[in-house]
């Protein structure tokens, strides 16, 4: 599933993965939720994925409620030129503390990489609060509330959820970001004893430092 603020590229994210394409042009707000479909292969395995997309104005909230509880991966996406979007990340959090399922896979993604000269939200900024997210996730399933661990929390504790810049323009990390869900979710299926253990964060940092240590190739 899909969150974060009207405008930070969601449809465009989803569209970009199902159809290789940018939806350039006027931008038309999600009414509701809308899903899509797509088949990626896993270490030999087809996955079919389910994709909701929902809206980020709050007027359609209640609607999108409703759908947190089925979610097995939520993506969370802010906009790198927009500070409201990223500030707004904690009160996402907040609302999945309330709707989702306690083990549901977190991603963070900060969209619209490619429009550098409008940056606001630095690449470490990013980073930083999906350290941050991941920490007070981590207390929450633990039992704790989500409002103490935000009032507690103290910088260096380094747990995180993965986290990538994006661009639903360009396709940048845009296929990875499923993918890393997809790995999880079918190490999650299909866990058996002799697996190894599959981490998300490390896959994603392990791809991240393949693409910019290979780029000049
Ligand atoms: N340059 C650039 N523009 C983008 C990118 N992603 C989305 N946009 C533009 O941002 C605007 C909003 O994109 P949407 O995908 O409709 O945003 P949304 O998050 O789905 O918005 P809601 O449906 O209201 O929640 C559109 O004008 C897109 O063309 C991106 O990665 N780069």
């Amino acid at each position: 599933m899909l969150l974060g603020d009207s405008g930070v590229g969601k449809t465009c994210f989803l569209i970009q993965f199902k159809d290789g394409a940018f939806l350039s042009g006027a931008f038309i707000a999600t009414v509701g939720i809308d899903f899509r479909n797509k088949v990626v292969t896993v270490d030999g395995m087809r996955v079919k994925l389910q994709i909701w997309d929902t809206a980020g104005q709050e007027r359609f909230r209640s609607v999108t409620h409703a759908y947190y509880r089925d979610a097995q991966a939520l993506l969370l996406l802010y906009d790198i030129t927009n500070k409201a979007s990223f500030d707004n990340i904690r009160a996402w959090l907040t609302e999945i503390h309330e709707y989702a399922q306690r083990d549901v896979v977190i991603m963070l993604l900060g969209n619209k990489a490619d429009m550098s000269s409008e940056r606001v939200i630095r690449s470490e900024d990013g980073e930083t609060l999906a350290r941050v997210s991941g920490c007070l996730w981590d207390r929450v399933k633990g039992g704790g509330s989500l409002r103490l661990a935000l009032r507690t929390h103290s910088p260096g504790q380094e747990y995180g959820v993965p986290f990538l810049e994006t661009s639903a323009k360009t396709g940048m990390n845009v296929e990875l970001a499923f993918l890393a869900i997809a790995k999880e979710l079918k190490y999650r299926a299909g866990q058996s004893a002799d697996e190894p253990s599959f981490q998300i964060r490390d896959y994603v940092e392990s791809q991240k430092k393949r693409s910019s240590c290979c780029s000049f190739v």
